[in-house]
């Protein structure tokens, strides 16, 4: 399967970056979601599992169909908190009908990293809806409760190396875990809605403890009231992956540089672009006086 993304021509970069206030502004607007956390983290999951489903084998899943707007993607379990993700993004696609659901939500999630602080995303435009029956089946997302050796092969269908699956776990530094969506809870310190390297500093310093939640799944607790998943834990189980946390650690603009990066390959698998198409890199409201 081929998914050769459309060539815009009757749109600029103006016309996407229309969008990318207009849900910048909401995003600003609406910041009592969530305990005051705001949309900016279910923003970026959204993104996230819109795209996780792709897999390399077949070219099957992925970001480029918008898919997840077809309830037999949006009711898998593994998505389950996500809907607050598209029904904020909803009123956008009315006032943007000409944006396709898979450039919606990758959007989305672009627009959450940069106006929560953290590093441009370059963004191609371009993904075509697919008809409902190229919807991927349930099941294509990661479970929260192994070890290193379920992630690394894991990721190796989404062509994600192990610098670029710790980078981009680094997204842990943003909202929390909801016990009624996932199974986990936690943190019950300040949960973040700022983009940082928190996540691996918190890693290497806490004192990590396992224990089993109210759920009954095992997760890894902090004196401080921080959280971190087995998956998550896992990185500092393993060699390899702990090379990166330690840089991630020490090194912010290492951190924001490979994230960007590994954001804008996960957001595009399966995906070839026009060589004609643009990629843009959006101006935060911030850098716009707005
Ligand atoms: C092994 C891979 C991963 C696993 C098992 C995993 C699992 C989870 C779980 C269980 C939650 C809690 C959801 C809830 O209870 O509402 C969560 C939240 C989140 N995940 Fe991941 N995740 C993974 C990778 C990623 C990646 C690659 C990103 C983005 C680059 C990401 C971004 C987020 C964000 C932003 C949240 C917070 C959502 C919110 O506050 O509503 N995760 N993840
Ligand atoms: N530490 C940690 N692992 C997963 C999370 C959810 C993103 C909030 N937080």
């Amino acid at each position: 399967i081929v998914h050769m993304a459309q060539e815009i021509k009757d749109k600029s970069e103006k016309d996407y970056q229309e969008v990318y206030n207009a849900i910048a502004v909401k995003l600003r607007e609406e910041d009592e979601f969530d305990g005051y956390i705001g949309y900016g983290p279910v923003l970026t999951r959204l993104a996230w599992h819109s795209s996780g489903t792709w897999d390399k084998n077949n070219n099957t899943g992925g970001s480029f169909g918008g898919t997840y707007q077809f309830q037999k993607e949006s009711n898998d379990p593994s998505n389950k908190g996500l809907h607050n993700g598209a029904e904020f993004l909803a009123p956008i696609h009315k006032q943007f009908p000409w944006l396709s659901h898979g450039d919606l939500y990758t959007l989305g999630g672009v627009v959450a990293i940069q106006e929560l602080q953290g590093p441009v995303i370059p963004w191609r435009p371009g993904r075509v809806d697919l008809p409902e029956d190229m919807t991927p089946d349930n099941g294509r997302l990661p479970d929260a409760v192994y070890g290193a050796d379920y992630v690394r092969n894991f990721f190796k269908r989404l062509d994600l190396n192990d610098q670029e699956v710790v980078a981009l776990m680094g997204a842990h530094c943003l909202g929390r875990t909801h016990l009624q969506n996932t199974g986990f809870d936690g943190p019950w310190g300040a949960a973040s809605n700022t983009f940082t390297n928190e996540f691996f500093l918190n890693l290497l310093n806490e004192n990590w403890k396992l224990e089993k939640n109210e759920a009954k799944n095992m997760q890894w607790n902090s004196p401080k009231g921080y959280m971190m998943l087995p998956t998550d834990h896992a990185l500092i189980e393993d060699d390899k992956y702990m090379a990166y946390v330690k840089l991630y650690a020490t090194n912010n603009d290492k951190f924001f540089e490979d994230f960007a990066k590994a954001f804008k390959k996960l957001l595009e698998g399966g995906i070839t672009f026009p060589q004609s198409t643009p990629t843009y890199r959006f101006e935060t409201l911030d850098s716009q006086g707005l």
